[in-house]
């Protein structure tokens, strides 16, 4: 078996800011007089996780575990503070749809800005330029600013343009949002078809049903640390303990 994702000690901290700063100025003047307090916060602790070619990992976990946490750093949107990360091949990460984008630029301007967030190179993008536009249904739009554009628009681009890769490594959130029933139905077609090509799945969800229909693998975090990891039958039992 290959491995697709090699996750290695990592630990992520915040510092969570412990007082109210109301503007800019007053932020200035607290961190010159070095009266500005934080409280450490680790939201992954010393993470181990070796992840096959072909599997389908469900990432489970109460609200503030650290899932969406984990699934940033492993997207490159988020860089550890302690310990290293290795992909093999492309990654299509299905998060926050279009939090690259630039609202004072036009969609065909961000497909361009988006897909360089993306580390796509110019070329790729100018040969998929056509198929993200007829993919994203948004026709005449395309050439109209962002600012201007619905929440379901955004998305709809934000999907177009991070699948547009045969991806080795998908990385799903539940509470993705794709626009409206329609979108939504060509979109899991999509994402049926790369499953059907065998890609490696990393999904965060807290359906339990959800996660065991997609999933084969499973890990449990709690308080930024995997207290389970294996197959989804026995993770999923531990979980419904936990949360019974
Ligand atoms: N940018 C940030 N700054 C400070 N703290 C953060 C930041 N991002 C996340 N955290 C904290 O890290 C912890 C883990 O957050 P994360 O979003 O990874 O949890 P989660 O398991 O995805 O939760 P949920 O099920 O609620 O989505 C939380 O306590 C959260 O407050």
């Amino acid at each position: 078996m290959k491995t697709a994702v090699e996750v290695s000690n990592v630990s992520m901290r915040f510092n969570l800011s412990s007082q109210k700063v109301d503007n800019l100025k007053e932020y200035f003047i607290k961190f010159i007089k070095r009266e500005l307090k934080y409280t450490e916060f680790w939201a992954l602790r010393n993470v181990n996780l070796s992840i096959e070619k072909g599997d389908r990992l469900g990432i489970l976990g109460l609200n503030g575990a650290g899932k969406s946490t984990l699934l940033k750093i492993i997207a490159g949107v988020l860089k550890p503070t302690e310990g290293s990360i290795v992909v093999k091949g492309k990654i299509a990460p299905l998060l926050e749809l279009g939090a690259g984008f630039e609202p004072e630029y036009t969609g065909a301007e961000n497909i361009y800005l988006y897909g360089a967030v993306l580390g796509y190179p110019k070329d790729f993008i100018a040969e998929k330029y056509n198929e993200i536009i007829e993919f994203s249904e948004l026709g005449k739009f395309i050439n109209v600013p962002l600012k201007n554009y619905s929440s379901g628009m955004k998305s709809r681009l934000g999907f177009a343009i991070a699948t547009i890769v045969e991806p080795d490594v998908l990385i799903l959130d539940e509470v993705l949002a794709v626009g409206d029933a329609k979108f939504k139905k060509k979109c899991e077609a999509k994402i049926q078809s790369m499953f059907d090509k065998g890609v490696t799945v990393l999904f965060v969800s807290h359906s339990l049903p959800q996660v065991q229909k997609i999933c084969n693998k499973a890990i449990l975090l709690e308080k930024g640390e995997i207290i389970a990891v294996g197959e989804i039958a026995d993770v999923s039992r531990i979980y419904e303990e936990k949360t019974s």
